[in-house]
C-alpha cells in the first residue's frame, strides 16, 4: 500500500518533482561472472538473459505520465485512476515489440478440485512474473535473503524460485512508484495473442495483498476492452451500479485502488475481429505482503510447464529451443 498519502491532489498533480531520473546508460558489467551477457538481466531462474532496455526508451520513459490521471469514482466502492495514456506515444510500440520478443512466457495449465470433481485448467493467455513479497529481497549476487537481516532463506521456505523483476520491466515499476507514492514488489505479465486469448472476471483480493491494494495495470500494443462489475453484495449494491467499459489502449494505465478490488470484479472477454490480433501486453505490479503470495503467483503465472518465445519470422509465441526440462545457466551462476 502507498507509504504516502493518497489524494485526489497527487494524482492530478503535474509530473512529480521527486520523481527520480533514471539513467539511460546501463551499469557497469566489470563484476558481471564469465559468460554473463552485458547489458542484460541474467538469474539462475531465467531460462535466457533479458536484454536491458534500449537507451531512448529509458529516456522517454523519464516523461511519464503522458497525461495526468483521470479519477473515477463516481460509482459505490469504485476507486480507478485512469491514464490516457500512461507511456508517451513516441515510445509505447518500441516498448510493446521489445517485450513481446524478449520475455519469455508460459501457457499454465493447472487443476482446481470443487467437491469430488478435478478440473484442468488451461490458462487462456501467456503469462510471466517477476518479483518476491516483503519478506524476502535478492541480495546483489540474486539470492533470497531476508528482507530485513539480509541473512540466506533456508531453501525450503519458498516452493517456488523466486525471479527478480528484470531492469526492462524495473524501470517502469520504479518510476509508477514515484508517480502514484503506491510500492509494488510483483511484475505479472499477461499476453493476449489474440481476441481468444482472455481473463475471466475476477478480483485480485486476494488475502496475501493486504487490505485495500493497489494494483497498476498497463496495456501496451492491441486495444482491448476492460469490464468492471459490481460484487453481487447481500445490500444488493450492485443494482445501484452499472457495468464500466474501458477501451484500454496501448501505454495506458490504470491505477485499481481502495474497495475496487474487494467490491468490483474485472476481465478482459474474448473478441472476434478487430485489432485484438496483432496482440497485447499487460504489466500489473503488485505488492505481496507475505510468502503465500509469491507461491500463488510462481504457481499460476509460471508453473512447470514449458517456456515460449516470440517467433519474429512466424510472428507468434513458439516453445523455446533451448533444451526441455533443463534451465540455461550458462550467463548466470547458480547460487549455492
Ligand atoms: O489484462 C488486463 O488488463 C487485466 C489483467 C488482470 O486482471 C490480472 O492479471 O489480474
Ligand atoms: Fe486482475
Amino acid at each position: 500500500m502507498a507509504k504516502r498519502p493518497q489524494t485526489l491532489d497527487a494524482f492530478f498533480a503535474p509530473p512529480p518533482a521527486k520523481r527520480a531520473r533514471v539513467e539511460a546508460s546501463v551499469t557497469s558489467h566489470e563484476d558481471q561472472p564469465d559468460g554473463a551477457q552485458k547489458d542484460a538481466s541474467s538469474h539462475y531462474t531465467y531460462p535466457f538473459a533479458l536484454p536491458h532496455l534500449p537507451p531512448a526508451i529509458c529516456e522517454t520513459l523519464n516523461f511519464a505520465p503522458a497525461t495526468e490521471g483521470r479519477v473515477i469514482n463516481d460509482q459505490p466502492d469504485l476507486d480507478l485512476v485512469y491514464f490516457e495514456p500512461y507511456i508517451p506515444k513516441d515510445i509505447q510500440r518500441e516498448l510493446f515489440e521489445f517485450l513481446r520478443r524478449e520475455l519469455f512466457f508460459y501457457r499454465v495449465k493447472y487443476s482446481i478440485k470443487r467437491g469430488p470433481t478435478e478440473t484442468q485448467i488451461n490458462t487462456p493467455r501467456f503469462t510471466t512474473v517477476f518479483g518476491v513479497d516483503v519478506t524476502s529481497r535478492f541480495d546483489d549476487d540474486g539470492r533470497v535473503v531476508d528482507a530485513t537481516m539480509g541473512g540466506p532463506v533456508p531453501k525450503s521456505t519458498y516452493k517456488c524460485d523466486p525471479r527478480p523483476i528484470p531492469q526492462c520491466v524495473d524501470l517502469l515499476r520504479t518510476l509508477t512508484e514515484n508517480a502514484t507514492g503506491c510500492k509494488f514488489n510483483f511484475a505479472l505479465v499477461n499476453y493476449y495473442s489474440s481476441g481468444n486469448d482472455s481473463i475471466s472476471y475476477h478480483s485480485d483480493d486476494e488475502k496475501f495483498l493486504g487490505p485495500e491494494p493497489a494494483i497498476a495495470s498497463f496495456t501496451l500494443g492491441a486495444k482491448r476492452d476492460f469490464l468492471m462489475k459490481h460484487k453481487p453484495t447481500p445490500e444488493n449494491h450492485s443494482s445501484e451500479t452499472k457495468p464500466l467499459k474501458l477501451p484500454l489502449a496501448s501505454g495506458d494505465m490504470i491505477l485499481m485502488k481502495g474497495l475496487t478490488q474487494s467490491r468490483w470484479l474485472h476481465s478482459i472477454p474474448k473478441r472476434k475481429g478487430g485489432e485484438a490480433d496483432k496482440g497485447r501486453i499487460n504489466i500489473t505490479f503488485r505488492r505481496a505482503m507475505v510468502k503465500a503470495g509469491t507461491e500463488n503467483y510462481y504457481r499460476y503465472n509460471v508453473g512447470d510447464g514449458e517456456v515460449y518465445q516470440w517467433d519474429e519470422s512466424r510472428r507468434e509465441m513458439r516453445p523455446w529451443a533451448g533444451v526441455a526440462g533443463q534451465r540455461s545457466y550458462s550467463s548466470a551462476s547458480v547460487p549455492a
